[in-house]
């Protein structure tokens, strides 16, 4: 089997865990080349008490060592971490997909040099069916997402408009706009509207309407599609990790898309 070497850059909700997972040995056709943090020595330390052998390198040497990096960094540093790969010829899963929508010279980077940038389904779900409905005609995309407001807290529009996430007491309608303008406002919440948008008809016709609910525990998405082939009504409730802004279930889609990747038999679109 052909052994795909990744590189990690973020060593946060997501990256821990799939830093342990590939380590461990348990993704058939993979390995840990190499990590990059924000806080070398802390990273250093985490690695050394999970007893993992990765080094820590800047995220310009991860062509030298891998084939494959994830992105699970703030979104505002994708562009450091997909230039030198893409440059490369080389593979970036990216989880922070919103950041992609201003910047379609890394798409353009990837066509040149024959990279590839890879969009997992993330904390969303259904995306196999939204892709297979775009080969046809899709009418409409809706998503309505509600969150803990705890969850949003940080966000550049909730900044922007003074909205005061701990004076929310019941469910409120804190935006409603398309999957571009959700992705300015919001570049660390709604990663998923995104990708659902990039699966589908793009970012200026897919909407999204956020909710800031008190009343959840976990971060809620429903979507609605109308096509030519199939109606679809989705939805998910993902249990928040470690970080209130990102669903557990994330990581464990990136590592379902890793093992796809020389894996004998494939399931799923
Ligand atoms: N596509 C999707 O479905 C989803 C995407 N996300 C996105 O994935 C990204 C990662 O999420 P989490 O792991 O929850 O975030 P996190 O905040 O827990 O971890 C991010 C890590 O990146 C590190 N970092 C900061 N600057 C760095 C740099 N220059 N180089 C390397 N590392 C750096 C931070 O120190 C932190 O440890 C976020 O942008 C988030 O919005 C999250 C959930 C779902
Ligand atoms: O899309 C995101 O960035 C995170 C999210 O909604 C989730 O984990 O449910």
């Amino acid at each position: 089997m052909t052994t795909t070497r990744i590189a990690i850059a973020g060593l946060g909700a997501i990256g821990r865990t799939l830093a342990a997972k590939i380590a461990g040995g348990t993704i058939p056709g993979t390995s840990l080349a190499c990590v990059a943090a924000r806080d070398e020595a802390k990273a250093k330390a985490w690695l050394a008490e999970q007893g993992i052998a990765a080094p820590v390198v800047p995220l310009a040497d991860f062509p030298a060592h891998a084939d494959l990096a994830v992105e699970c960094a703030p979104a505002a540093v994708i562009e450091e971490i997909c230039t030198p790969m893409l440059t490369a010829g080389k593979k970036v899963m990216v989880l922070s997909c919103g950041a992609l929508l201003p910047r379609p010279h890394l798409m353009e980077l990837a066509k040149t040099h024959g990279g590839q940038i890879i969009v997992p389904t993330g904390a969303l779900l259904g995306l196999d069916a939204v892709t297979a409905a775009a080969e046809g005609t899709i009418h409409s995309v809706r998503m309505i997402t509600r969150k803990p407001p705890k969850g949003l807290v940080g966000a550049p529009y909730l900044v922007e408009k003074g909205l005061d996430m701990d004076a929310v007491t019941e469910p409120t309608l804190i935006f409603s706009g398309t999957a571009r303008e959700a992705a300015k406002g919001f570049p660390a919440n709604v990663n998923v509207a995104v990708a659902l948008s990039l699966a589908g008809i793009g970012p200026d016709r897919t909407t999204i309407d956020i909710w800031a609910d008190p009343t959840v525990t976990r971060n809620c998405h429903a979507i609605e599609v109308d096509s030519d082939s199939a109606k679809l009504s989705l939805a998910i409730e993902n249990i928040p990790s470690d970080n209130p802004k990102t669903g557990r279930i994330t990581a464990l889609s990136v590592i379902a898309a890793l093992r796809k990747l020389n894996a004998p038999v494939r399931v799923g679109t």
